[in-house]
């Protein structure tokens, strides 16, 4: 059963439509990114996930249960981390754990609130009252907040937005763990590097739609931006047949570095042969890939990108 099955998910705000039929399955344990510019639509789907907000149309079920119609159980399922820094001021750290519990009728649960207090390095906040923390330590209970439950769908929107080094990586070793221990992960980030290293799928929105959806290897591996670098020895010209390759950026042919255009792995090998036809010797080469940047780019400039499914709802799983 999937852990997410969004089908045909529309909402509109006046004259906005902010989601334009999603469709989307994200298996059971999976860590899925949900990536997009400002105003994609990722928060307002987000929201319906997690029953805050209604789509006008389509359904959403976690875990089988659809989120209007089965709410509670569609809630147990789930732990939301929200963008927004929302707390009571008047309680401390353990109280607001205490409390959050209590919504999910879980009487004694001390023992796991203490433990994911440890794992987010807040234990010496404990008793700590809320408005007294600062903007990192209040995200940190506010993971905590989702995790009171033990949910086995965790969505963390935008959860290390404007926060230190050190807390992006007590938080992604905590997640990554829950992650390995079977938890469903959906992120939502700008940061696309963390998208990368965290994120097995991803998803583009771009205005409302579902514009790229595959694995985060088979994106990288289908933009076409990966370069090969080739130094010659000094004063040797690169052949002609090869001058068409040349990229601007970074090409330095004074010093005999060049800069050639590759889409896939056997580009490299017609580009090595004509080298060695020619007789030109290569003092250095190696392969600058393309990062998840490069692809989102390209995905919003509206640039096709070989093999991305396009609008459509994809299942897979790690
Ligand atoms: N309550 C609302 N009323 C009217 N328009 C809204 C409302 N909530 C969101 N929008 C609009 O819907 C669009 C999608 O917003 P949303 O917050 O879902 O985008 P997002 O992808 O999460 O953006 P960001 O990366 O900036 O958080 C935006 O154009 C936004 O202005």
């Amino acid at each position: 059963m999937a852990a997410i099955q969004i089908t045909n998910v529309k909402k509109r705000y006046q004259s906005l439509q902010a989601l334009d039929d999603v469709s989307l399955t994200i298996e059971e344990g999976e860590f899925f990114g949900l990536l997009g510019p400002n105003g994609a639509g990722k928060t307002t789907l987000i929201s319906i996930i997690a029953g805050l907000n209604r789509a006008d149309s389509g359904s959403v079920k976690i875990h089988g249960h659809d989120v209007i119609s089965d709410f509670r159980n569609a809630r147990k399922k789930l732990g939301v981390v929200p963008q927004e820094l929302v707390f009571d001021p008047f309680f401390t750290v353990r109280e607001t754990l205490r409390l959050q519990s209590g919504y999910f009728g879980l009487k004694n649960n001390d023992k796991w609130i203490d433990e994911v207090m440890e794992n987010l390095d807040l234990t010496s906040k404990a008793d700590a009252n809320m408005r007294t923390l600062s903007g990192g330590m209040k995200r940190r209970v506010l993971v905590a907040q989702a995790l009171v439950h033990k949910p086995p769908v965790i969505v963390l929107d935008e959860p290390t937005a404007g926060v230190d080094v050190e807390l992006r990586q007590t938080l992604w070793k905590f997640i990554s763990q829950l992650n390995r221990d079977g938890h469903t992960v959906v992120l939502t980030t700008h940061y696309l590097e963390e998208a990368q290293e965290q994120c097995n799928r991803i998803a583009m929105l771009k205005r409302g739609k579902v514009v790229a959806l595959d694995t985060t290897a088979g994106l990288l591996k289908r933009i076409s931006g990966s370069q090969l670098i080739v130094h010659l020895l000094a004063g040797v010209a690169l052949p002609e047949t090869l001058c068409p390759l040349v990229l601007q950026a970074g090409s330095n042919e004074a010093a005999g570095k060049f800069a050639l255009r590759v889409t896939a792995f056997t580009d490299v090998e017609p580009i090595l042969a004509t080298l060695r036809q020619t007789g030109v010797v290569i003092d250095d080469m190696y392969l600058q890939q393309a990062d998840l940047e490069d692809v989102f780019l390209q995905i919003m400039d509206g640039k096709s990108v070989d093999g991305i499914s396009v609008g459509t709802s994809m299942g897979g799983a790690r």
